[in-house]
């Protein structure tokens, strides 16, 4: 059967609601799927007028989705356990044995303190429309939550849902943003009072990392829109992974980050330890020389090792083999280089996910080392609320999952737009250039917002 445009794939997709309202599901969760011609998901996004909003890209680019409102949204505003979270998921697992249902969402940096408003410490939702690409492959999905409450209601929403899409509009880049003032949390000279109290050698002997932040706050006249940003982003590293959620219209979280927390096909687990940067070179030559000199600089692959260790001996209870690249090689993006070491596991069976998300994150790439030490001493002082940045985005499904760390990214809000960066600090770190290495790190974003 060859593609239906998406206005038949609506109408097919209403037939099967039809015909779903005459049985009684043998499952509490139901989807049902039409093969659509190719769209430009990103456009498409944009241009629907329902909330939720959530975009996902993976970084090999075979998987895109575009997803669309709720038919189940667990929302953890207050503490939450992994123990909590990970019997949530389980209980809706098993309400599905169809292994195209996904939940979407994320998990804040630090679940033990407060979050963003309706981000919250972590939220996972089953959309209502799903248009998904695997490779070069459409589909238009509808999920249904029959499990509670009146079954023709919520077929009746679910038709809603797709009566309310509408076609995609083309996209432009976003018009560059007027900056009306900018704010630093730390500012430098803070700043470099926490990178000389983690160098501290009595300080810096017990945790030999800590990865410090900086929010940026534009004021900004208009906040643009997140999806226009999101694509030219894109376009600028399109070996990142590039996801988006917007809960309502108030605010929306974007990022297009490289580093992988990890990707688990069945019992097969791929992760990374993404850590250590310099810039590009203008030319050839000079990035090449740049690259060399990443490689062999001391505190750069200090960085870099420290995740791997942590990551070997974090996997190791939970999987019967555990390998790791030995050298690091070199991770290239639009304005920086970074050192780069691939991990492979194959788990133990019954490994559920948030034991993955337990034991890999937050990884010393975001967090530091040792994790407590390290978490307790930002959240004393880091001095601002990281929410979802540095946190883990991604999705669930019974066969197969991914999650990015949310690094390289933006919170938009009306009239302002909060840029998070990070710079692992360890032994030989200095102030001034760890500085330099946050400001390269915004490099891509602040050109695709402002005019320099
Ligand atoms: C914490 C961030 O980057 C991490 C990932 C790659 C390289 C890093 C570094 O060299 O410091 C950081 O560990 C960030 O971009 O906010
Ligand atoms: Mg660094």
């Amino acid at each position: 059967m060859s593609a239906l445009t998406l206005s038949q794939a609506i109408s097919s997709l209403k037939d099967k609601l039809c015909q779903l309202a005459k049985l009684t599901p043998a499952e509490p969760i139901v989807q049902l799927a039409a093969e659509v011609q190719a769209i430009p998901l990103i456009s498409w996004l944009a241009s629907q007028p329902s909330y939720p909003r959530i975009y996902w890209q993976g970084r090999d680019r075979l998987e895109e989705v575009a997803a669309i409102g709720s038919c189940l949204d667990f929302r953890f505003e207050d503490e939450v356990t992994d123990e909590a979270l990970a019997e949530v998921y389980e209980t809706q697992r098993a309400y599905s044995s169809n292994q195209e249902i996904r939940y979407y969402g994320g998990v804040a940096f630090d679940r033990e303190i407060a979050s963003w408003p309706e981000f919250g410490r972590a939220r996972f939702l089953l959309p209502r429309i799903e248009l998904r690409r695997s490779s070069d492959y459409f589909r238009l999905l509808v999920n249904l939550n029959l499990g509670q409450g009146d079954q023709q209601q919520e077929i009746a929403q679910a038709q809603a849902a797709l009566d309310a899409l509408v076609p995609a509009r083309p996209m432009t880049p976003p018009t560059k943003t007027e900056q009306l003032s900018r704010n630093d949390r730390p500012d430098y000279p803070r700043w470099k009072t926490l990178v000389e109290q983690v160098t501290a050698p009595r300080f810096n002997q017990d945790t030999p990392k800590v990865v410090l932040s900086r929010l940026t706050q534009l004021q900004v006249k208009d906040t643009p829109d997140p999806w226009q940003v999101l694509a030219s982003w894109q376009g600028r590293n399109p070996n990142s992974f590039q996801f988006g959620f917007e809960f309502s219209p108030e605010r929306s979280f974007i990022s297009c980050s490289p580093e992988r927390l990890y990707r688990r096909q069945q019992q097969e687990l791929y992760t990374e330890a993404l850590a250590g940067t310099t810039i590009r070179g203008l030319s050839p030559e000079e990035d090449e020389r740049l690259a060399q000199q990443l490689l062999d600089d001391n505190k750069n692959s200090n960085e870099n090792q420290l995740v791997r260790e942590h990551i070997v001996k974090a996997l190791t209870p939970l999987s019967r083999y555990v390998g790791a690249d030995e050298t690091p090689t070199i991770f290239k993006l639009n304005h920086i280089q970074h050192l780069h070491r691939s991990i492979r596991a194959e788990l133990r069976h019954g490994v559920k996910d948030f034991q993955l998300l337990q034991a890999l994150h937050p990884t010393p790439a975001v967090g530091g080392l040792p994790r407590e030490s390290a978490i307790s001493f930002l959240r004393q002082r880091e001095g601002y609320m990281r929410g979802w940045y540095a946190g883990a985005c991604g999705y669930l499904n019974k066969y197969e999952s991914e999650f990015a760390v949310a690094i390289r990214c933006a919170l938009l809000e009306p009239g302002c737009i909060n840029l998070f960066a990070g710079a692992g600090i360890v032994a030989g770190s200095d102030p001034q250039a760890e500085w330099q290495e946050l400001e390269n790190k915004l490099a891509t974003i602040m050109s695709i917002l402002l005019d320099f």
